[in-house]
């Protein structure tokens, strides 16, 4: 009998060690890895004045999917071009929704505008606007005159202090800035101090972080610090500022076609089968502004950043340009087609100093699986697009150079299908202005390399080293580009 009980409890015992031992590898198996976080802020300290640099730190410890925690939001980082896949293809409709976010909530009309706007049927209905109505190839094409218009008045202002530093990074964000405000409200703002310093003061809170957004009941943080005062006001503000701009529209007799036009256009004649109202109007124009102005001078600064810190590359490119347009006084878009070398330097450009480097956060709807994870619904993901354009297993060892002789050979695009380089996004919240914003990069390029020998001023010595990043969501330089122009010779 007593070995019968003591056969019994042998039994029982090794089977409960085979099932603890299988829950246990079941677990491990389904648990992501995570990097050790404090109590309450989880892994915010760990992000450091550049978290798509920190992130991808962590991400070579613990791989391309690690579960970070911010405050109490559970985090997803994807920092490879596969895992980026999974999310952005094989489960985009899942991960297509935005987390809500104090910020852009203030900012952006209540998340009416398309980029913070959780999927669903709203906006479906403000994408298609966007793609098929404000950035399509006709619309994008339509504004060529507006381009070489800004372009023309652009090179007028180097001309002027030929052979004297130039701040580039200014006369970039302004010639941006002038070409979208003209698109976008039919004139431009830029000279009034009003508006930039607005668009300024928008830009900055954009970029800030909410304390309450992340751990609720410190909430009382943001209030003391003024934080929720400044979106009072400066919502307020932008709000009467794009009230005035679509009232003139409304009021004016106008025969122009701008974006404003557009959608009072779509408003008032009802041709897309659902209603649009005020609200709208002004939050799509708003997230022009937003998503076009800092993203497109940032692609610029470090385009030109990079061509004069190689000065091999700046050659190679004029030799291109000037070839291809020979005695002509500037580059058309047309002629702007059959430069590969000139593609080839923007996209390394995208590579390496992708101006969105985590994109916007994306966040999941339902319950998913990627791989052998279980991803619940309601998490956040961030997708490091800056650490993948520097994955060496895709680039090889040279991943951290410039050099756009690897695009040459190549057929990996920046419009989403490839998942290595993906400065734009990929999938249903890709960004719908690609085409938009590359032919202005492209066409501005290639007449500053035109018209123009470059070298780098005294101002600009850091560029000999590494060149310092600004903090926000758009990364540009950090101190500005001076540069000096010389006539060709
Ligand atoms: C070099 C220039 C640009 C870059 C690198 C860029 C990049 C991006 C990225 C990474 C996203 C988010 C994709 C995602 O969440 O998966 C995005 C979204 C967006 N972009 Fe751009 N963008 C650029 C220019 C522009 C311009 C010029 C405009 C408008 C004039 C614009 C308007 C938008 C909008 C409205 C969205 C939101 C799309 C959505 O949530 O469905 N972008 N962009």
């Amino acid at each position: 009998m007593m070995i019968m009980i003591f056969l019994l409890c042998s039994l029982i015992f090794v089977i409960t060690i085979i099932i603890f031992r299988k829950q246990k590898r079941g677990t491990k198996r389904n648990t992501l890895p995570s990097p050790p976080g404090l109590p309450l802020i989880g892994n915010l300290h760990q992000l450091g004045r550049h978290p798509h640099r920190s992130l991808c730190s962590l991400s070579h410890r613990y791989g391309p999917l690690m579960l970070l925690h911010f405050g109490r939001v559970p985090v997803l980082v994807v920092s490879s071009a596969e895992l980026a896949r999974d999310v952005l293809k094989t489960h985009d409709r899942v991960f297509a929704s935005r987390p809500r976010s104090k910020i852009f909530e203030k900012l952006l009309y209540d998340k009416h505008d398309v980029a913070s706007a959780p999927y669903g049927e709203y906006w479906r209905q403000m994408k298609s606007v966007c793609v098929l109505h404000l950035f399509s190839n006709k619309m994008v094409r339509s504004f060529r005159e507006v381009r070489e218009e800004e372009i023309s008045l652009m090179m007028e202002k180097i001309r002027k202090s030929i052979s004297l530093p130039v701040n580039l990074s200014k006369i970039l964000v302004s010639l941006t800035n002038d070409v979208i405000c003209k698109v976008a409200l039919g004139r431009k703002y830029g000279g009034e101090t009003d508006f930039k310093e607005l668009m300024e003061r928008l830009n900055k809170l954009l970029g800030t972080f909410s304390v309450g957004s992340y751990v609720p009941w410190l909430a009382w943080i943001d209030w003391i610090r003024g934080l929720d005062c400044q979106l009072e006001k400066t919502a307020n503000d932008v709000d009467k500022f794009f009230e005035r701009v679509v009232q003139d529209h409304v009021d004016g007799n106008r025969d122009m076609t701008d974006f404003v036009d557009v959608l009072l256009a779509i408003q008032r004649d009802k041709t897309v089968g659902f209603e649009i109202n005020r609200v709208s109007i002004k939050a799509i124009v708003m997230n022009v502004f937003v998503g076009g102005t800092d993203t497109s001078s940032t692609l610029m600064e470090w385009a030109m950043t990079e061509l004069l810190r190689h000065p091999k590359c700046l050659k190679r490119l004029q030799e291109e340009v000037r070839t291809i347009c020979k005695d002509k006084s500037s580059v058309s878009e047309e002629e702007i087609q059959n430069m590969s070398y000139l593609k080839a330097v923007i996209k390394e450009a995208l590579r390496l100093h992708p101006p969105l480097p985590l994109m916007v956060p994306h966040e999941s709807t339902q319950d998913v699986r990627l791989g052998d994870h279980h991803i619940p619904a309601g998490t956040q993901v961030l997708i490091n697009a800056w650490a993948i354009g520097r994955e060496a297993a895709t680039w090889g060892p040279d991943v951290e150079e410039f050099r756009p002789e690897r695009h040459l050979d190549s057929s990996v695009d920046y419009r989403g299908q490839a998942f290595e380089l993906i400065p734009f996004g990929s999938g249903r919240r890709i960004c719908p202005a690609i085409s938009f914003a590359v032919v202005l990069n492209e066409v501005v390029l290639a007449n500053l390399v035109h018209r123009f020998d470059w070298r780098l001023s005294v101002e600009s010595t850091e560029d000999q080293t590494e060149v310092a990043e600004s903090t926000g969501i758009a990364i540009h330089r950090m101190f500005p580009l001076y540069a000096i122009a010389s006539n060709t010779t």
